[in-house]
């Protein structure tokens, strides 16, 4: 009971998200313009039974004049089913298509708020307990949202307009009943009204309670599946990301096994659908068939004692089948019931994540400031952690209380043993690693640039890569700029490529890529530039001379710090800060 309440609680969060949203307006009047066809729709159906007895009765009595007045009638009740009906459908697809198109920009925007992609890629998959699980959120934003949206608008409108034809038809069926005598001696009878609805009753009841006996245990299943199928594909998306490594250590085979076991968990859960669904489907279609000629069976005797005509038996068979469909809507819709349970699950643990991220974000010890008329940034205190892992009270310390004041136009190098915390310096200067303490106070409106040491290559035109993240479109003086650029950085080779789109991670070389961060860096002049080993794919030669362009660019312009191991660098910089077991020691150059 408490699961179904916390179900149900997830799911009107979940509903309600656009129907509150600036979208409302909309929203909210397509979805109640398509209940009233719904409504409609019904009334039309209970109008066609009433149509279908009058015409049958006509062709019984050899009633020419009659049958024609039922086609002329038939006429206006078809021509207004077919209108609503072609209009619902086009109305219901608007509506789910601006419904998941707000969803997905509202998953995807908090997605990449406060860098919650970054840090959920480090977050631990713990398989053994499946709430804490958030993997593969590339499949929650592109597949569960479609897959939610699709099965609750099914399943509300389903319900609704269950409700409303099963009050309608009940009202019919029990006025097309009458009154049955049941004999059980001379002497005992008793009369039973409404025999036609309590039959439905007793037929649909029983077939609900055995439909979720056999199924229930699908809704899990659906979930793993889910959880397979993109753990499946996201191997093979590593498999094309990483070609040339694969292809190098030539370990098809590792990666064919990999692959096949997560594709065996993949087909073992699918089995295991397959069977559970065997057996539903065995039952479903004893129960559907049956359904058929079971009001036939139940009013047959009022027919054969001639108390009602032939379409008056076909009424009474129609309104059993719609209050018994109506009856009948948790096991008719029992594939839905478990998709719609499935993608709940799956958005609410993404949801869940993405909120306690977004706090971890705002409770991070380490404070971020931005003060105006200020020229230096100021670190105050710092102490960087590694992520507690479980069970630890404190994280392993990587930098300890670390005073240090960076001067406009400085150079600084940063060296320290591999796994010192180099890196993690520069990410909790760009606010991505949260784990410590501190303040960080940056001079405000100052224009920053970090640069990692794996050079980004999004999709698109080369002149989309060389000016990452800024936006650039071809101009004259733009063209000129670029190219200015790709010959200071020994690049001229690609100049008449600007507009050319590649996979361009896979063409450019790993030093083109890293000269490619320097075109960028000189294309966007950062007054703070942070560099993380831009240059270790490089050979020394190429490394100095680009450093050596950097200055002569940007040396009174920015304060430029520097990550790197190789001595040939010490010389473009005035300070060196040296990493040591927790500790920082500053020296000049
Ligand atoms: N998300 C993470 N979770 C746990 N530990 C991490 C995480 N990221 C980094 N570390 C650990 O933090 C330590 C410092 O890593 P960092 O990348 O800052 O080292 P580095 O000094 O830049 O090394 P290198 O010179 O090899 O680039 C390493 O021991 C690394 O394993």
């Amino acid at each position: 009971m408490h699961a179904l309440i916390s179900l149900f609680a997830e799911n009107w969060h979940l509903f309600r998200l656009y129907f509150v949203s600036e979208e409302r307006f909309y929203a909210r009047i397509m979805f109640f313009v398509l209940i009233i066809m719904e409504l409609m729709t019904i009334g039309l159906d209970v109008l066609l039974t009433y149509w279908s007895k009058n015409f049958l009765n006509a062709l019984q009595n050899y009633d020419q004049s009659a049958f024609f007045h039922s086609l002329l009638q038939f006429c206006f009740l078809a021509a207004t089913i077919i209108i609503i009906s072609v209009h619902k459908t086009y109305l219901s697809q608007t509506l789910l298509l601006y419904w998941r198109r707000w969803m997905t920009n509202d998953f995807l925007k908090r997605y990449l708020d406060h860098h919650a992609y970054y840090e959920m890629s480090f977050m631990k998959n713990n398989r053994q307990n499946i709430q804490d699980r958030n993997d593969n959120p590339d499949q929650r934003i592109s597949s569960d949202i479609s897959i939610y949206i699709i099965s609750i608008f099914e399943l509300t409108i389903g319900l609704l307009s269950t409700c409303v034809s099963l009050v309608c038809y009940v009202i019919l069926l029990w006025s097309l009943s009458g009154v049955i005598k049941i004999n059980f001696t001379q002497n005992l009878s008793c009369s039973v009204r409404g025999i036609m609805v309590w039959a439905a009753l007793i037929y649909a009841g029983l077939g609900t309670i055995i439909t979720n006996l056999i199924g229930r245990v699908l809704f899990h299943l659906k979930y793993e599946q889910e959880h397979c199928e993109a753990n499946f594909r996201y191997g093979l998306v590593r498999l094309r990301d990483h070609a040339e490594s694969i292809a190098f250590y030539r370990s098809e085979s590792n990666e064919q096994t990999s692959l096949s076991t997560l594709y065996l968990e993949l087909i073992t859960n699918f089995r295991r659908i397959i069977h559970r669904k065997l057996a539903l489907n065995w039952f479903d279609s004893f129960y559907t068939t049956t359904a058929r000629v079971f009001p036939y069976l139940v009013a047959s005797h009022r027919y054969f004692s001639k108390q009602i005509t032939f379409g008056h038996l076909e009424q009474i068979a129609t309104a059993f089948s719609s209050v018994h469909s109506a009856l009948s809507f948790i096991p008719n819709s029992y594939e839905t019931i478990v998709q719609w349970r499935s993608a709940t699950k799956r958005l609410t643990e993404f949801e869940y994540t993405l909120n306690e991220l977004q706090l971890a974000k705002q409770n991070s010890k380490i404070k971020f400031i931005y003060v105006s008329n200020e020229q230096s940034t100021h670190i105050e205190n710092l102490t960087i952690q590694l992520p507690l892992k479980i069970g630890e009270n404190d994280g392993q310390i990587l930098i300890k209380h670390l005073n240090l004041v960076l001067e406009p136009h400085q150079a600084v190098l940063i060296t320290g043993k591999t796994g010192s915390g180099k890196s993690t310096f520069l990410r909790t200067l760009a606010g991505i690693w949260p784990h410590g303490s501190g303040m960080i106070t940056f001079p405000l409106g100052d224009t920053v640039a970090f640069v990692p040491q794996k050079a980004y290559c999004p999709l698109g035109s080369l002149r989309h890569c060389l000016t990452y993240p800024s936006i650039s479109f071809s101009s004259i003086e733009e063209d000129k700029k670029i190219r200015n650029i790709l010959n200071l950085c020994q690049m001229k080779y690609w100049s008449n490529n600007l507009d050319e789109v590649q996979d361009w991670s896979r063409v450019l070389s790993l030093g083109e890529q890293q000269k490619m961060a320097f075109i960028r860096i000189l294309y966007l002049r950062p007054k703070w530039l942070f560099l993380d080993e831009v240059t270790s794919s490089l050979d020394e030669q190429a490394e100095t001379y680009l450093y050596s362009i950097l200055m002569q660019e940007l040396a009174n312009h920015s304060t430029i710090i520097s990550i790197g191991h190789r001595n040939n660098l010490r010389q473009f910089h005035q300070l060196e800060l040296v990493l040591n077991d927790g500790n920082v020691t500053m020296m000049s150059i």
